[in-house]
């Protein structure tokens, strides 16, 4: 089954007394995921970017308006569902903190700031515990989650450091 291209925006910020917070939301939206916290991303559409989608994407669910040019790749991540292979999907993670405007709720997602240090990790896809902290430390990786029959949680994953960083430490393989 092919890997439907998706992407995923983090937006960061810093509070008054110094503390990183990124904006996730409460995913409205029936389908894949009701319920869960989720980041703000979609469908890559065949006439743009990955980086062109997580910016449209933004907007259209939280109102906050970012640039494309101002978005970081930090991650791609593919998340495999063996018994329901139509949700495979390749996800293009950003993140970035230039951005304008005041997050609201949209009929898609109920957007919030989260302490990066405090992540609401157990209401998030159960992938998320083993990636979001180190992406949202600045390391940049690839990912592959394969999830088990419940599609809830992951039976298998492997994440390795993205190719760039790789060489830029010296290491072939
Ligand atoms: C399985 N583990 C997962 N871990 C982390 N994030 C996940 C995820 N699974 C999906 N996501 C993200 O959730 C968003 C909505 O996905 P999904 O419902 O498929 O797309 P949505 O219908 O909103 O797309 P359109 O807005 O119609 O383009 C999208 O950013 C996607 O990257």
């Amino acid at each position: 089954m092919t890997l439907t291209p998706m992407c995923l925006c983090l937006l960061t910020r810093r509070t008054p007394d110094g503390r990183r917070e990124v904006l996730l939301g409460r995913r409205k939206k029936l389908g894949m995921g009701t319920g869960k916290v989720v980041g703000l991303g979609g469908h890559v559409e065949p006439d743009e970017t990955a980086a062109q989608a997580a910016a449209r994407e933004t907007a259209e669910e939280s109102g906050l308006i970012v640039a494309a040019r101002d978005l970081r790749e930090a991650a791609n991540v593919v998340f495999r569902f063996p018994v329901r292979p139509e949700w495979d999907m390749r996800v293009a993670v950003f993140v970035g903190d230039r951005f304008t405007g005041d997050a609201y709720e949209t009929a898609e997602i109920a957007p919030r700031w989260y302490p990066i240090d405090d992540l609401p990790v157990q209401d998030m896809w159960d992938d998320n515990r083993y990636w979001l902290p180190q992406v949202l430390a600045g390391q940049r990786l690839h990912a592959e989650f394969v999830f088990a029959e419940d599609c809830e949680t992951v039976a298998t994953s492997r994440i390795v450091p993205a190719p760039e960083d790789r060489e830029a430490i010296g290491d072939a393989g």
